[in-house]
């Protein structure tokens, strides 16, 4: 099934083509890692599908309906979440409080303060959240996001689009300046998220990570989609010259031929 679909994106910023006529479709309860060297117009799809801005032309399919996506607040609603390097956490409050965010569970009090009984109920839920997705052994929800790691921060956001259950979590350079250990960490965080049945549109440079978690590959050269593969069917020099411009259907015969 496919959960999200992008037929013939294009759109223009003056005179640069960021894209061009980009397809590609996304299915459930998979992986797709979309790369591309540097202007090739990933952040440019990624935009168009969360609604920071609109295409010019073009069509986005989620579940197989033609939906309108004119701001982020659409997309959300839609069932898609981005989840952008710096995270967009607010570090001064809990983990518990960031975890819901903008949609608390309850009610605001008579005079838009907190109730106390309301903050129990977040506590509780988030605390179930934190151990439904596997990071309650290191993580109090009363923590302050401030004192968490790179990584911890990255698995609390990603936990935060699960919860509303989004179908489509997209991934902009999740492990950027995280150490090694928080690297693996949020990897193997990504196929938790994907066996619990999402989608995960995965932006990145790094193609060692992609032939970790990714099921499927997607490079992108000057606003187009120029290759798509199985991550089984290829090997990471052939991505790799792909990416860089190397002409993609001679790499395919030799990698055959091989
Ligand atoms: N707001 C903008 N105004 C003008 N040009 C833009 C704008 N956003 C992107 N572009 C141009 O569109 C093209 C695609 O850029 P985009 O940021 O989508 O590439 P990218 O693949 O995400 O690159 P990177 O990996 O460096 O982030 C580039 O030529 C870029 O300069």
């Amino acid at each position: 099934m496919d959960v999200l679909r992008l037929q013939n994106l294009q759109k223009s910023f003056g005179s640069v083509r960021a894209l061009k006529n980009a397809s590609l479709t996304l299915r459930e309860g998979e992986v797709v890692a979309l790369l591309g060297d540097n202007g090739a117009g990933k952040s440019t799809l990624i935009k168009a599908i969360s609604g920071v801005f609109p295409v010019d032309r073009g069509d986005i399919y989620v579940r197989g309906e033609k939906v309108s996506i004119r701001s982020t607040r659409d997309a959300m609603d839609l069932g898609i979440e981005t989840i952008h390097q710096d995270t967009s956490l607010a570090p001064d409050l809990s983990i518990a409080r960031n975890l819901f965010l903008g949609r608390e569970p309850v009610n605001f009090g008579w005079l838009g303060v907190f109730a106390p009984l309301d903050l129990a109920k977040l506590r509780k839920a988030a605390s179930e959240l934190l151990k439904r997705v596997g990071i309650s052994k290191k993580l109090d929800a009363d923590a302050l996001v401030s004192t968490l790691s790179g990584g911890e921060r990255q698995s609390i956001a990603i936990s935060r689009a699960m919860q509303f259950a989004a179908k489509v979590i997209i991934l902009d350079e999740p492990t950027n300046n995280l150490g090694v250990e928080e690297t693996h960490g949020v990897l193997r965080f990504v196929k938790e998220v994907r066996d619990a049945g999402h989608s995960v549109l995965l932006i990145t440079h790094n193609i060692h990570h992609v032939f970790q978690v990714a099921d499927r590959i997607i490079v992108m050269r000057r606003g187009e989609i120029v290759a798509e593969q199985t991550v089984a069917d290829t090997d990471l020099l052939t991505v790799e010259s792909i990416i860089t411009g190397g002409d993609m259907s001679a790499l395919l015969k030799e990698a055959r031929a091989k």
